[in-house]
């Protein structure tokens, strides 16, 4: 077999060749015995004794790993460790990890080519996309050393796991040194003292790292069947740094995708398509109207039925994305991915010290949700919106303006009768059905629950909104005009016109006063509670009839009706059925009246919201949807995810529904040029998560992927558990309790466009969005003393000075002090102590997020756990450098390099510039 010298595809552990991947010829060789889910094998790499090829000269070196595979004997380059610098018994920082789905068998032979790396800024990564099916031009900056290679079960099989091989020149000749392949397995890596490690490895970058699997005491893996089937394509690292002590830590960081990228924007956009449809039929049937309403009607339906249109055609092409589990940076302005977030991460940091307990930090990254395709020019959705209801506000000639708030109500009013009204009917079946029995008991108890039903379906309606609408919708009608001019009810309101045409109003002057029968609306709004009334003697009268004697006679209100259980002529042991059913049927004609008559006047409402202004409101309605979108989906990942690894932890479950969840975003977007509408879009974006709750249900079958119900105003996700997780949740979530989230956003812009903004624009979108949010932050504070049981408490302030942190918070928010990155320290470390979803997003979140998610979790490692000072620096170089972030910009841009240039780094604050080498102009 002749092997080329690094003829192969760019390296990624995730990039498989779809033929290898499911190669039908694997069956002939030896699996590697596994456990599920985890990394079949892992080996950590040393070299001794390497030969300079000039004498003197002090070696950089670094190994690139290829893998041969048994069937095609071709080279795919594999991955690389990173340089340890000067030294010619380097220990690599970085292991090899071979994740549970890759092809790989005790026949596979492993390459390892060790590299003299001469120019730093040309190495330690790939830095060139590779077209497909092209050899890579010739290494620059570097030279070969020697090489080795060796046979996977050759290494399973040896004496300690370990080899020791000599490193020989392209020629076969010459030893150039000898090169060590250690198998690493969880609870190997050693708990010994480290203190010999800054001699040992003077001058090289940092300590120990290799790619292993996850300590089984927070990985939860008894969850990981459920956890993958929302979790994508993994890639795992792992390090060890020696600690104040001079012990070992080891960490762990993962990057997942998440399948709920494109699952929660496909279940939202039907959710959508049937929302609008409902409206647009309801529009449809809101019966005759005078000419200018119903050219407005007419007008709005075609471009809500073109909206619909649009929407499906989307969910078709999103529907053909089968098993995409991620959109890459350079998709984000892509119309038919206009929903699905950019970028979406689960990324992951375990930690496992001597001393303490292990710990797990999960951030979740993703591109700041915005609507790219739309674009920024004219601003993003804070100011639009704004625009436009201002506008709206003040220029409605057209239709009558309702506020955002009335508009809501209408929508919600609309949901709870369609919700209601078959609840009502099923239960009046239900009673009649107990009638038939000639059950009392069964009577009564289908009685509780269709007088329950009744009462909440007539409190529905108890909305002054429902009137105002009813009377617009009564002078919208061929030839309703209003007789006399109602009389003001304050100095804001206005007298309506008194002549046709034009029938056209502002808001506030929706009209209460006419010679409109107003009394009939509460004529046939009360009929509905008459007729119940009529049910409840009746079922009184049957059951004293009958012989019982308890428990009759009582309303809802616990009080007798005499009256009109005497008025209604019963005869003893009489059909029940036969005496109910007309009073029934009373009750569902008086229901459907009402219905009927407040679904016509709400819509009427919707009509108004939608005349003004068309297409652009639902261009706007539109950018809201995909933001919201975006936002959801990763809310979701974070939710799923939060749940699974806290779900045996009590304290959190009761915060769960006691409280609901702090979810945290970091923002690092500029205030100047686009991203301002990025930052306007994600503000809104996040806001809106406030009308999401979620809720619990058991999983009935294999499928546990999410489901989104409800409507624009009030979405409800349904998490599904597998049997066994739902039993250890508390009685109140497993009975569907609603849970809430409390989402909050602080940003602080880093880059050069953010110097910019400092010095010649404007930085007040960022401070409003920071002190607005820092007082949801602090409402969530009080909610959380107030709710959480006194005990729970006084332990959580004895660990956490939470009301330190937030005034500090609040002095650095307020300080207005430039690129203050404290703000988002305090804000993550606030958010995770009170135990919540922790975000991290830039436009992409793929460069400036992979620095502030590194930066984060060295800190975490230097605060939590005495991570030593010396190596703070190595150790965030190391996850720059060789990490799952670099990773990141390889999948999503096909080159392992930040797309950061040294000027724009110069801007940077001091601890988000990457190590050189990993950076560069790339075209994304
Ligand atoms: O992941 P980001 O930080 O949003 O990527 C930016 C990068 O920060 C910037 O330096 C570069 O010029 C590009 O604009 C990157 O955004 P892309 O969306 O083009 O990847």
């Amino acid at each position: 077999m002749e092997i080329k010298e690094e003829g192969a595809s760019e390296e990624g552990q995730h990039f498989l060749p779809a033929a290898q991947a499911s190669d039908p010829g694997d069956c002939q060789f030896t699996s590697i015995q596994k456990t599920p889910n985890e990394p079949q094998l892992e080996f950590i790499l040393a070299c001794k004794d390497l030969v300079a090829p000039v004498r003197d000269r002090k070696l950089n070196t670094l190994v690139q790993i290829s893998v041969i595979h048994p069937v095609e004997q071709s080279l795919t380059r594999y991955s690389s460790t990173e340089i340890v610098e000067g030294t010619r018994d380097p220990l690599f920082l970085t292991g090899v990890t071979f994740p549970s789905e890759y092809p790989i068998y005790e026949e596979t032979k492993i390459k390892l080519t060790v590299y003299d790396v001469k120019d730093k800024s040309h190495d330690t990564v790939r830095t060139s996309v590779l077209p497909e099916h092209k050899d890579p031009p010739p290494e620059v900056g570097r030279s070969f050393l020697g090489y080795a290679s060796f046979k996977v079960g050759e290494l399973l099989k040896s004496k300690e796991q370990l080899l020791a091989l000599s490193l020989r020149t392209s020629d076969g000749g010459k030893v150039v040194g000898t090169i060590e392949v250690s198998v690493v397995k969880m609870g190997e890596i050693e708990d010994g003292e480290a203190d010999h490690i800054t001699t040992d490895v003077q001058g090289q970058k940092c300590a120990l790292v290799c790619e292993c699997t996850a300590p089984e005491s927070v990985s939860g893996k008894d969850n990981l069947p459920f956890l993958n089937s929302v979790l994508k394509n993994p890639v795992c690292k792992l390090y060890r740094f020696p600690t104040s002590d001079n012990k070992w830590m080891r960490i762990r960081e993962q990057m997942s995708e998440s399948i709920l990228s494109f699952h929660i924007p496909k279940e939202l956009i039907s959710l959508h398509i049937k929302e609008d449809l409902c409206r647009n039929q309801e529009i449809k049937e809101l019966g005759e109207l005078s000419p200018h309403w119903d050219n407005l009607r007419k007008n709005v339906l075609t471009h809500c039925d073109q909206m619909v249109n649009m929407y499906q055609d989307i969910l078709t092409e999103l529907s053909k994305e089968t098993g995409s589990s991620f959109k890459s940076s350079s998709s984000k302005g892509e119309k038919t991915l206009e929903f699905v977030p950019v970028n979406l991460h689960l990324q992951r940091m375990q930690v496992h010290s001597p001393h303490l307990k292990d710990a797990l930090y999960d951030v979740i990254t993703v591109g700041a949700p915005a609507a790219h395709f739309q674009g920024f020019k004219n601003g993003g959705l804070r100011k639009l919106l704004h625009r436009f209801e201002t506008e709206r506000r003040n220029t409605g000639y057209q239709f009558i303006y309702y506020s955002p708030e009335n508009t809501a109500k209408a929508k919600e009013v609309l949901s709870n009768i369609n919700q209601l009204q078959p609840l009502v009917a099923t239960h009046a079946d239900l009673l009649l059905n107990s009638a038939s029995q000639h059950s009392p008991d069964s009577l009564k108890n289908s009685l509780k629950m269709l007088s329950e039903k009744t009462e909440l379906f007539v409190h529905a309606f108890k909305d002054q909104l429902v009137r105002s609408a009813l009377l617009a919708l009564y002078t919208a009608r061929p030839g309703g005009v209003l007789k006399k001019p109602p009389s003001p009810k304050s100095s804001t309101e206005e007298s309506s016109p008194q002549e046709q045409p034009p029938l056209m109003r502002r808001q506030d002057s929706i009209p209460h006063h006419s010679d409109y029968d107003e009394e009939e609306w509460d004529r046939v709004w009360a009929n509905v509670g008459k007729s119940l009334n009529c049910i409840i003697a009746m079922v009184d009268k049957l059951i004293e009839r009958d012989g019982g004697s308890e428990g009759s006679g009582s309303n809802n209100d616990g009080e007798k009706e005499p009256s009109l259980a005497d008025s209604i002529p019963s005869h003893p042991r009489e059909d029940w059925y036969e005496q109910l059913y007309p009073l029934i049927l009373t009750l569902k004609d008086c229901m459907g009246e009402v219905v009927n008559r407040a679904k016509q006047s709400l819509t009427f409402v919707l009509l108004q919201e939608l005349a003004y202004s068309l297409p652009q409101c639902l261009m706007l309605t539109l950018r809201r949807d995909i933001v919201f979108s975006q936002a959801l989906a990763g809310l979701v990942c974070g939710f799923i995810i939060k749940l699974q690894t806290s779900l045996y932890d009590p304290g959190f479950l009761q915060q769960l529904h006691t409280v609901g969840l702090i979810v945290q975003y970091e923002g690092l977007l500029s205030t100047y040029s686009d991203e301002i509408g990025m930052l306007e879009d994600m503000a809104v974006g996040i806001s809106d998560l406030k009308k999401v709750a979620f809720k619990i249900i058991e999983a009935k079958s294999n499928d546990v992927l999410p489901v989104v119900t409800g409507r624009r105003e009030h979405y409800v996700v349904e998490v599904k558990l597998p049997a066994r997780m739902f039993e250890s949740l508390p009685l109140q979530i497993k009975e569907g309790q609603l849970l809430h989230v409390y989402p909050v956003l602080f940003n602080v812009g880093i880059n050069e466009q953010q110097t910019l903004a400092e010095r010649f624009g404007d930085v007040s979108l960022q401070e409003s969005i920071n002190q607005e949010n820092f007082e949801l932050l602090q409402e969530y504070y009080k909610i959380f003393m107030e709710k959480m049981p006194p005990d729970y408490i006084s332990h959580f302030q004895e660990q956490n000075d939470l009301k330190a942190l937030l005034e500090n918070l609040h002095q650095n928010i307020q300080s207005k002090k430039r690129k203050n990155v404290e703000i988002m320290w305090l804000a993550a470390t606030i958010c995770r102590k009170l135990n919540g979803i922790r975000f991290t997003c830039c436009k992409s979140a793929k460069d400036r997020t992979s620095m502030s998610v590194t930066l984060e979790q060295c800190s975490i490692l230097r605060d939590e756990h005495q991570l030593h000072k010396d190596f703070f620096i190595r150790a965030l170089d190391c996850m720059r450098r060789e990490g799952c972030r670099i990773e990141n910009v390889l999948k999503n841009i096909k080159c392992r390099k930040y797309a950061f240039n040294m000027l724009q780094l110069m801007a940077f604050p001091k601890y988000y510039r990457p190590p050189e080498g990993t950076y560069g102009k790339a075209d994304t």
